[in-house]
C-alpha cells in the first residue's frame, strides 16, 4: 500500500513528506492508522544525530495512538477496530525480561528494533525502491504503520484520539517512574529537573503519589505556570543563583530532597540532581537521554553517604498490561492530558513541531493526520498552528 510519511532522510535536515510503499503485517504483525502523533525530545535527539542507534533514512516518530487497519497470521490480542498505542518498549509476555517481574525492558524485538528493522531482519518502508529504516519499532510519523502484535496496547475507545497520543510517552514515562522507579511516598519532597512534558508527568506523578513538596528547576521560566498548576510549590531557574544548584536546594529543604528526577537529557544536570538529594536516603531517578559517548560522574562519596542514583525507562510500564489502566486513570479524571498539549498541527506541519520544541515554546505539539476528524472538534486543548 502507498501512505504518506514524514521521512528523516538525514540528521539536522528536516522531515519530508513523501508517499512511501508500506508492506502489509506479516505473521505476528498488525497494521496501525495512526490518528495523532506527538513529538517528544528523543525524536529530536535522534535528528540531531546524537543517537548511536539513529539510522537514516527513517520515519521518526514514538508517541502516537491510532486504530488497528489490518492483523496477520497468528495475531490474537487486537483485531481491526481496536484503538492501540504503539510501543517502543513492547511487551512479551515469554521474555526472560519480562518473566523475572523486574523490568519492563522487554528485549523480544530490542536487536532489530536497534536496527531499524522488523523481527525479521527487514523493513516494511520504502521510498521508490530504496528502504526506510523503522524508528523505535513505532515510526508514528507514517499514517500507516507496522508493528509486532507486541508492541500495540489496546486501548478504551473512551479516549479522545485527539490528544490520547501523550499516552505513547511522555504522561507514562514521568508518572510512571514515579511509581515505579522511585516509589515515592506520601509527605515526600520532590526535585524535577527539566519542565517539559516528562518533568510535567514526574509534577502530576508526585502530586498523585502525596508528595508534600515539589521544586521544579528549569532554565526557561516560561515553563513555570504550568508547574506550579500541576503541583509545583517552588520553581526556580539555575540561570539566577551564582552557587551551584544543588546548593541552592539543599538550603531550600534542609539538607536535600528525598527523590529527585532528571528530565532533560543533560549529564552536568544528573550530578546536581544526585547531589540535591537528602544524604542518608535521597533518590535520584535518570530519565533524560544523553548522546553517545556522554558519562555521568560523582563523587563516589555521594552514593557511600546513602545517596542512590538510578534510571527509567518509559516510567517502567508494561505497555500491554499496564498503559491501558493508565489510559483508564486518565478517563475517570484522575489526572489530566490537556494540559501537555500546546500546539496542534497538520502532518505537513510537522517541522514546525520540533522548531517549537526547540526554541522551549511547546510542551507537546500533536500532529492530526486528518484535521477533520480530530482537530475541528471541540474543547481541543492547546492551539491550532495556522496553515
Ligand atoms: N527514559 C525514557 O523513557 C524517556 C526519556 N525521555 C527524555 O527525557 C528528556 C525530556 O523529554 P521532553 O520532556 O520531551 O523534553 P523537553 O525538551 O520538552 O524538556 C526539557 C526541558 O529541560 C529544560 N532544560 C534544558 N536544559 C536545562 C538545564 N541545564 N537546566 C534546567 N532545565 C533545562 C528545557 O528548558 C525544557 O523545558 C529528554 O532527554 C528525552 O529524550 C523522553 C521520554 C521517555
Ligand atoms: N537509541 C538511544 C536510546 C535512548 C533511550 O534511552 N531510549 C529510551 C526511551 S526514550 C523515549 O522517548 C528507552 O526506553 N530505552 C530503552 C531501550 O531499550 O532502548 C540510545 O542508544 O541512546
Amino acid at each position: 500500500m502507498k501512505t504518506r510519511a514524514a521521512i528523516a532522510w538525514e540528521p539536522n535536515r528536516p522531515l519530508e513528506i513523501e508517499e512511501v510503499d508500506l508492506e502489509g503485517p506479516k505473521d505476528g504483525e498488525v497494521l496501525v492508522r495512526i490518528v495523532t502523533t506527538s513529538l517528544c525530545h528523543t525524536d529530536m535527539f535522534t535528528l540531531s544525530g546524537k543517537d548511536p542507534e539513529g539510522l537514516f533514512p527513517a520515519i521518526l516518530g514514538h508517541e502516537g495512538v491510532g486504530i488497528v487497519e489490518e492483523i496477520g497470521r497468528g495475531v490474537t490480542s487486537v483485531q481491526t477496530g481496536d484503538h492501540v498505542i504503539p510501543l517502543y518498549i513492547p511487551e512479551d509476555p515469554n521474555c526472560p525480561y519480562i518473566k523475572s517481574g523486574k523490568t519492563n525492558l522487554c528485549q523480544t524485538i530490542r536487536e532489530t528494533q536497534g536496527r531499524g528493522v522488523m523481527p525479521d531482519g527487514t523493513s516494511r518502508f520504502s521510498h521508490k525502491g530504496k528502504m526506510i529504516h523503522h524508528y523505535m519499532g513505532t515510526s508514528t510519523f507514517s499514517e500507516y504503520t507496522v508493528l509486532p502484535e507486541i508492541a500495540v496496547a489496546k486501548i478504551s475507545k473512551e479516549a479522545p484520539l485527539a490528544k490520547a497520543s501523550v499516552m505513547g510517552c511522555a504522561i507514562p514515562t514521568g508518572m510512571g517512574a514515579v511509581r515505579n522507579a522511585a516509589k515515592v511516598e506520601p509527605g515526600s519532597t520532590v526535585a524535577v529537573f527539566g519542565l517539559g512534558a516528562v518533568g510535567m508527568a514526574v509534577i502530576q506523578g508526585a502530586r498523585l503519589a502525596g508528595a508534600s513538596r515539589i521544586i521544579g528547576i528549569d532554565t526557561n521560566p516560561n515553563k513555570f505556570p504550568l508547574a506550579r498548576t500541576l503541583g509545583a510549590g517552588d520553581c526556580i531557574n539555575p540561570k539566577n543563583f551564582s552557587q551551584p544548584i544543588h546548593e541552592v536546594i539543599i538550603d531550600m529543604t534542609n539538607g536535600g530532597v528525598d527523590y529527585s528526577f532528571e528530565c532533560i537529557g543533560n549529564v552536568k544536570v544528573m550530578r546536581s540532581a544526585l547531589e540535591c538529594c537528602h544524604k542518608g536516603w535521597g533518590e535520584c531517578t535518570v530519565i533524560g537521554v544523553a548522546g553517545a559517548g556522554e558519562e555521568i560522574a560523582t563523587r563516589p562519596f555521594q552514593l557511600v553517604t546513602g545517596r542512590v542514583w538510578r534510571g527509567s525507562a518509559f516510567g517502567g510500564v508494561r505497555g500491554r498490561s499496564q498503559l491501558p489502566g493508565m489510559v483508564d486513570e486518565w478517563l475517570r479524571g484522575e489526572f489530566d492530558v490537556d494540559p501537555y498539549i500546546t500546539h496542534n498541527m497538520t502532518h505537513e506541519q510537522i517541522n514546525t513541531a520540533f522548531d517549537l520544541l526547540h526554541a522551549g515554546e511547546s510542551t507537546r505539539s500533536v500532529i492530526h493526520f486528518r484535521p477533520q476528524d480530530t482537530m475541528l472538534v471541540n474543547n481541543l486543548p492547546g492551539k491550532i498552528v495556522p496553515a
